[in-house]
């Protein structure tokens, strides 16, 4: 058996194969192998050959993909296939995950994202993120806005931080809701509010780029719809990267979708491609729902 070719037993819908030679290319996955177009020209992200593990147990397998910016672009894929896993490697918040390594090279705009001296505050300033559960500050509304330009000094005057708040708030699509209560509890907030809060919150450092880990698996379908509405807006200054169990909803609001499986990178293209006419059998099994 060739050891570069991976048979993933636990597949379904995979034909049983005995020689390399005649194996169809879509039954298995070659590592660091990914049809499509996962690169792309002027990058913000570079990412070669990543790999992750928990302890022993790899959960990225030799990834590598370019980020464009100002694209959206939607991670899918089976639970436990390392969507989220690869997603926090941006921001290095898996740094709190004391079993976690990583290997490869992580570059953002042209820099190591895990190079020794990297300022990982500064870098997560840089790219925000937004969690699949709305987590607002127990603070008051203004006070979660204003907390980040506070700490990284982009105020020096309260007005100036007026601004930002406000103009954070307009961008989330919720000034108008809470104008009158900047005052009040964010945790009174209905939860589509909260997420736009939460949106909010990450765009008021001016972000290059935002991470979304399923930002609308808590909500429902109106709060759902205004985010993706909103994700559109935001798609005109930040790149944005989400992670999505909803096809529908990586096929509303991407530019670019990737299809993990298994730690693999299987599949990148144009989103409308990759819902109309996938190249590797597994991501149109996915995606016509004969697993998942
Ligand atoms: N903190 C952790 N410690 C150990 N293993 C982990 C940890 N987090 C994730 N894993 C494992 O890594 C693999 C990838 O998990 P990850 O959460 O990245 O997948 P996912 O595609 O985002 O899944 P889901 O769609 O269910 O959220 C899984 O096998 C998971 O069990």
């Amino acid at each position: 058996m060739n050891s570069d070719v991976v048979k993933e037993m636990d597949m379904p819908n995979l034909k049983e194969v005995s020689a390399p030679d005649e194996r169809p290319a879509e039954t298995v996955i070659e590592p660091g192998k990914t049809v499509g177009m996962p690169f792309t020209a002027n990058p913000r992200f570079q990412l070669r050959n990543v790999e992750v593990f928990y302890g022993e147990n790899p959960a990225i397998k030799n990834v590598s993909l370019d980020i464009a910016r100002n694209e959206v672009i939607a991670f899918i894929g089976p639970s436990g296939c390392g969507k989220s896993t690869f997603l926090r490697c941006l921001n290095r918040m898996n740094d709190s995950i004391d079993s976690c390594r990583i290997k490869g090279s992580l570059q953002l705009d042209g820099q190591e994202i895990y190079s020794p001296g990297r300022d990982v505050v500064e870098l997560r300033a840089r790219v925000g993120m937004v969690f699949q559960k709305p987590n607002p500050f127990p603070k008051s509304i203004y006070d979660n806005v204003a907390y980040g330009p506070r700490i990284h000094g982009l105020a020096n005057r309260k007005s100036d931080l007026d601004d930002i708040v406000e103009n954070s708030l307009r961008k989330a699509g919720l000034w108008e809701e809470v104008r009158h209560r900047l005052g009040a509890m964010a945790t009174g907030m209905s939860g589509g509010q909260q997420q736009r809060l939460c949106i909010a919150r990450a765009i008021a450092v001016s972000p290059e780029v935002v991470l979304m880990d399923e930002p609308c698996s808590a909500l429902d379908p109106i709060a759902t719809a205004r985010i993706e509405e909103l994700i559109a807006e935001l798609s005109e200054n930040y790149t944005i990267v989400i992670v999505t169990h909803s096809m529908q909803q990586a096929a509303r609001v991407s530019n670019r979708t990737a299809y993990f499986h298994l730690g693999h990178l299987v599949e990148v293209n144009d989103t409308s491609r990759v819902f109309t006419t996938p190249e590797h059998e597994l991501t149109e099994s996915y995606i016509t729902g004969r697993f998942g």
